[in-house]
């Protein structure tokens, strides 16, 4: 498989590369030269697979040329073996038509794991044979940051350097991040949003100086290995409600945009996928841009669902690849203006098409601690407030009767025990596993929002040649 960047002007890349690249030389994000297609026997053939043999299923047309169908499923066996349950992302009934798909059961339980277990074990596969030293730079909004950190802790030939937005992550979220005092991981809590983060490591890797020295990585979902492990779980699901014999709806409490553009991937590769609703919180940018074309960014408003506290949502671009026809000029330039004006105007026609298979919905406080409660009382599930918003949201959908929906469920109520227990008076306690957070040292380093200053604090601790 080939990779190409959405702004058409970066070399093509195979797997095992755009892994290690990240962001694409011209600021573009890569995509597959083609999607891969599964026909209705394919999909059918994925019934009763275990995760591990679907996975490999489904990753196989990806990494062809750059790993054997041996060497993928022992990296999955080793990244699905961490997690805390045997189906690794379990379905829940909520009632006749409502599913949950609860993707916490990874080590830092939120759906990052799912991605970020297998994206450390590819780096080290993939340095194993080159004298490279990696410097991964990354923005996180709560969830990223402890998955990545997690999965690349005391690993060899790399050095992570994590943005988290000062004052604006769950305790809990910090202190997965904070508490890891390998010295190949540096925290930085970032004087400003989640916004600024991602668009100082965008401009990190803008800067191909500085890229080329330090050999700068990616771990956010900018890396296309990210999204290609999340399209994973949009078969499993689906095939176990009955695809390819019956169309599945799925709900996606979204920021960044990347876990939905791995079920829109799933779909173009012949899931039948009914529809995707993206569902936000009061950042509500990919709501207004998908319901009435206007993707213009404003104020970030800190909610009680933080890690979707975004406005400028990386993947969005990938999407509107497709609908500028994969015309890489085409998109640079509208993205050139977007970057100026903080602004773009979706025509009404690329508008339509994504309408074909997207929907969305925009849940305030009130809709998502009405979803927590509905969740705890009718079904007895206690849910986190992002799964709340995509479960708000698929409550909401007008869909056939006959049509399931599944909401992804992002991340382990206990990451958000506060807001939770606000909506539905229940405390959820953290899993033994990540237990002891609140006893052990943090340490990390507050920087302000520019790019000098991460530049600086990289050279100065990361061991890769100055
Ligand atoms: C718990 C949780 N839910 C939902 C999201 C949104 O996902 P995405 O950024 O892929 O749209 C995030 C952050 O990415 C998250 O951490
Ligand atoms: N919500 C995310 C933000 C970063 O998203 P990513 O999927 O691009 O890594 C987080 O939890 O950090």
């Amino acid at each position: 498989m080939r990779y190409i960047s959405t702004r058409g002007q970066a070399p093509t890349l195979d797997f095992e590369d755009v892994t290690l690249t990240g962001l694409a030389a011209d600021g573009g994000l890569y995509v597959p030269e083609v999607w891969p297609s599964f026909t209705a026997e394919d999909i059918r053939a994925l019934a009763g697979l275990s995760y591990v043999d679907t996975a490999v299923a489904v990753m196989r047309p990806f990494v062809a040329g750059s790993l054997s169908d041996e060497e993928l499923r022992d990296l999955c066996e080793a990244a699905y073996g961490r997690f805390s349950h045997a189906a690794v992302t379990p379905l829940v009934q909520l009632d006749a038509r409502h599913f949950l798909l609860e993707l916490f059961h990874g080590p830092t339980l939120a759906f990052k794991d799912v991605a970020l277990q297998l994206l450390g074990l590819l780096f080290e596969r993939f340095l194993k044979c080159r004298d490279t030293h990696l410097t991964v730079i990354g923005a996180t909004s709560g969830d990223t940051g402890s998955a990545a950190i997690d999965a690349l802790a005391g690993r060899e030939k790399v050095d992570i350097f994590m943005l988290h937005p000062l004052g604006r992550v769950s305790d809990v979220q910090r202190r997965q991040m904070t508490t890891v005092l390998a010295p190949n991981v540096h925290n930085i809590a970032i004087e400003g949003s989640f916004d600024d983060a991602q668009a100082l490591v965008k401009a990190a890797f803008a800067d191909r100086e500085f890229t080329q020295r330090y050999t700068l990585s990616a771990v956010n979902s900018i890396n296309w290995a990210r999204l290609m492990a999340q399209i994973v779980y949009y078969f499993y699901a689906a095939v176990r409600l009955g695809a390819p014999d019956r169309a599945v709806a799925f709900s996606v409490p979204t920021g960044n945009f990347g876990d939905v553009f791995a079920g829109y991937v799933a779909a173009r590769m012949g899931l039948p996928v009914a529809r995707l609703i993206v569902a936000t919180n009061v950042n509500d940018i990919l709501h207004r841009a998908l319901s009435a074309g206007d993707y213009s960014t404003g104020i970030v408003t800190p909610t009680a669902a933080p890690s979707m506290d975004i406005q400028v949502s990386s993947n969005f671009e990938r999407l509107l690849f497709d609908l500028h026809g994969r015309d890489g000029a085409a998109l640079a330039e509208a993205m050139r203006g977007f970057e100026a004006t903080r602004a773009l105007a979706i025509p009404a026609a690329m508008r339509q098409e994504a309408a074909a298979i997207f929907d969305s919905a925009r849940i305030d406080a009130d809709g998502m601690a009405l979803a927590m409660r509905w969740a705890c009382q009718e079904a007895g599930e206690i849910i986190d407030p992002h799964t709340a918003i995509g479960l708000a949201a698929a409550r909401s959908a007008d869909l056939p009767r006959e049509i399931p929906v599944v909401t992804l469920a992002t991340a382990h109520p206990a990451k958000f025990s506060d807001a939770v227990e606000r909506a539905t008076g229940q405390r959820p306690s953290l899993p033994a596993r990540v237990g002891g957070l609140f006893e052990r040292e943090e340490r990390y380093t507050t920087l302000p929002a520019t790019l000098e200053a991460i530049k600086a604090h990289v050279a100065e601790r990361s061991v890769a040649p100055a």
